[in-house]
């Protein structure tokens, strides 16, 4: 049987360190949602680039990667990995050189233009009744549609002690520059620390990780009117 109805949609933006692929994807898996991990397409393009030795402040050089990149990712959030080719770069695409390098290449408008577009395609395409795909431009540009529309976000400090908790390879102090000047760069090519309209601000800087997960899926039941979980 083909599918007869689209999957319902919710995007979910926000900055660095909000919780936004790790609540997302556990969200998804509470409602038997599809889970599409947006930045980390931005991420492998960004190893791609390392990995191919290619200087990613040439806007030029790296654009004529772009038909190299042969991207896929796991959508089912029990089933989450990211390959360039046959290479699985699920760990490869979280180290700091493609943290640092991500935001240069990320700020390109043709890299921009063949990732959403693959984004709406797997968005699409799940064999699921709902998909979560989250981001920075996902409520503004890959699915402005959507039928439930989040910012996440949630104190700088709280988004640092988060992150700093997690990267035990560098001191507090790196982590937070990097988170900082992340957010700066991004937030240069797309706004994703205020809310469009019909966007719904969840701000988790005073919630646990179970508390936001339920504060999300709180707000998808409401604006689908359906009890999903
Ligand atoms: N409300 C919360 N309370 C405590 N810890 C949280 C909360 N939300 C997320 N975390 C933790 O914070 C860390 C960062 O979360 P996550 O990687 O999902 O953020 P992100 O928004 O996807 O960041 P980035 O955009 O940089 O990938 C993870 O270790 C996650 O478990
Ligand atoms: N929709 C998106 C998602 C991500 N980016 C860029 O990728 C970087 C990594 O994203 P994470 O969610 O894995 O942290 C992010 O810092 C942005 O540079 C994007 O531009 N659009």
């Amino acid at each position: 049987m083909g599918r007869h109805t689209l999957p319902t949609l919710v995007a979910i933006d926000g900055p660095a360190g909000s919780g936004k692929s790790s609540v997302s994807r556990a969200a998804a898996r509470r409602l038997g949602f599809a889970y599409l991990d947006t930045g980390a397409a931005y991420r492998a393009f960004a190893w791609l680039n390392l990995d191919n030795g290619t200087d990613t402040s040439d806007t030029d050089a790296v654009r004529r990667l772009l038909p190299e990149f042969d991207y896929s990712i796991g959508t089912d959030p029990d089933e989450y990995y990211v390959r360039v080719g046959q290479i699985d770069v699920t760990d490869a695409i979280r180290s700091p050189e493609v943290s640092a390098a991500v935001s240069a290449v990320a700020r390109i408008p043709a890299v921009r233009s063949q990732l959403t577009d693959l984004f709406q395609s797997l968005a699409s395409n799940v064999d699921r009744p709902g998909v979560i795909i989250e981001g920075r431009d996902i409520t503004t540009v890959v699915a402005p549609e959507a039928e439930v529309r989040i910012l996440l976000t949630a104190s700088e400090q709280a988004r640092m002690d988060r992150r700093s908790a997690e990267i035990t390879t560098q001191s507090a102090e790196t982590v937070a520059e990097q988170l900082r000047s992340r957010d700066r760069a991004d937030s240069q090519v797309v706004d994703f620390m205020s809310a469009a309209d019909g966007v719904i601000t969840v701000d988790s800087t005073h919630l646990d990780f179970e508390q936001t997960i339920q504060a999300v899926i709180d707000v998808i039941n409401t604006r689908t009117k359906r009890a999903f979980a």
